[in-house]
């Protein structure tokens, strides 16, 4: 479950320290760009210091590497996969030979620090116009890839136009990547909405990309996190409903029948599914069914 996944600037000690305790399913140590090149090497070892010395429950841990066309991804992999992250986020991916080249570099470091090769997964930042029209091939460019995650700021960039709050120019982006992960059997997982302060539109641009298909969100600020947790959660109705759906469909098989009526609505087998990633979602958060 990745609902929530908090970006924390590599070269911030204070908001290192107590990243797990701010409400994010996964916090993102960033060794990219939230840190300025005279500053990379001490927020390596601020990053590594963190793994090594912090514990983060129930935190997943991702950490954000630099371009493999610059000087610093391999130190980053060098510092970082000793103290085992969950996850190492590259960036600027622009096609499977780049998963491949940093999935060996990692195999390199696993086997020298002696832990399992393929321990640490991959989560591919993507964020150009290459990248997007390479999503599925990136998406099945190794086995440690774990989802798609799309960057909304660099990819407008390269597209030379303008981020709006609307978001029509990354809709096709959007689109494109949920549908690649999902036809790898992975998820895709949106870009930060960049507006401190702006609630009010966090919110709408949360509902938008969960309707889209994303599992999760990005977010900068702590400020964020309970709103975009709140969207990717099941309510309370959407949870009431699953649990009926399966006690209905239960009972359709006792009677034989593979199609009953819920309601006055028809239900099979595709909103069976659908009840069922809800009652999964429930158990996730909850720890168990929490409506019945
Ligand atoms: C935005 C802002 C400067 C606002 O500062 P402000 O000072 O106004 O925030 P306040 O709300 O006043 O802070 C109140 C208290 O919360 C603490 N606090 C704030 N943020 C915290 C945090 N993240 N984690 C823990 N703690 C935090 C703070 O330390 C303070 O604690 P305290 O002093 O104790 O009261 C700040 O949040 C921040 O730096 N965010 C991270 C920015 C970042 O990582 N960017 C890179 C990743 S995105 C990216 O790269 C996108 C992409 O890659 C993809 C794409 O393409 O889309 C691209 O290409 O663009
Ligand atoms: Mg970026």
């Amino acid at each position: 479950m990745r609902r929530t996944m908090l970006f924390l600037p590599g070269n911030t000690p204070n908001m290192l320290i107590n990243g797990d305790t701010l409400g994010a399913d996964t916090i993102i140590f960033d060794l990219e760009d939230a840190v300025s090149p005279d500053e990379k090497d001490a927020a390596r070892i601020l990053v590594r210091n963190a793994l090594r010395y912090q514990s983060y429950p129930g935190c997943e841990t991702v950490v954000r590497i630099n371009p493999t066309d610059t000087a610093f991804w391999k130190e980053d992999l060098r510092a970082v996969i000793p103290l085992k992250p969950d996850v190492i986020m590259p960036t600027k991916v622009n096609g499977g030979a780049m998963i491949r080249e940093v999935s060996a570099c990692m195999a390199e470091v696993e086997r020298a620090a002696g832990i399992e090769e393929g321990t640490v997964k991959i989560l591919p930042l993507i964020e150009t116009a290459m990248g997007v029209e390479k999503a599925f091939e990136i998406a099945t460019a190794d086995a440690r890839v774990i989802g798609l995650f799309l960057g909304g700021e660099d990819f407008t960039a390269d597209l030379h136009c303008k981020r709006t709050k609307e978001g029509n120019e990354i809709f096709y982006a959007r689109t494109r990547l949920v549908c690649a992960a999902r036809a790898c059997g992975i998820e895709a997982y949106d870009t930060p909405f960049t507006d401190v302060e702006d609630m009010e539109g966090l919110e709408k641009d949360t509902e938008f990309a969960k309707s889209l298909g994303f599992a999760g969100k990005a977010v900068i600020s702590p400020r964020h996190v309970d709103i975009v947790n709140a969207v990717f959660s099941p309510t309370e109705a959407e949870i009431a409903y699953a649990h009926d759906v399966m006690d209905a469909i239960e009972e359709g098989k006792r009677q034989g029948k593979g199609v009953i009526s819920l309601r006055g609505k028809m239900i099979d087998a595709p909103i069976v599914k659908r009840a069922s990633q809800v009652l999964e979602m429930e158990k996730a958060i909850y720890g168990g069914a929490q409506y019945e």
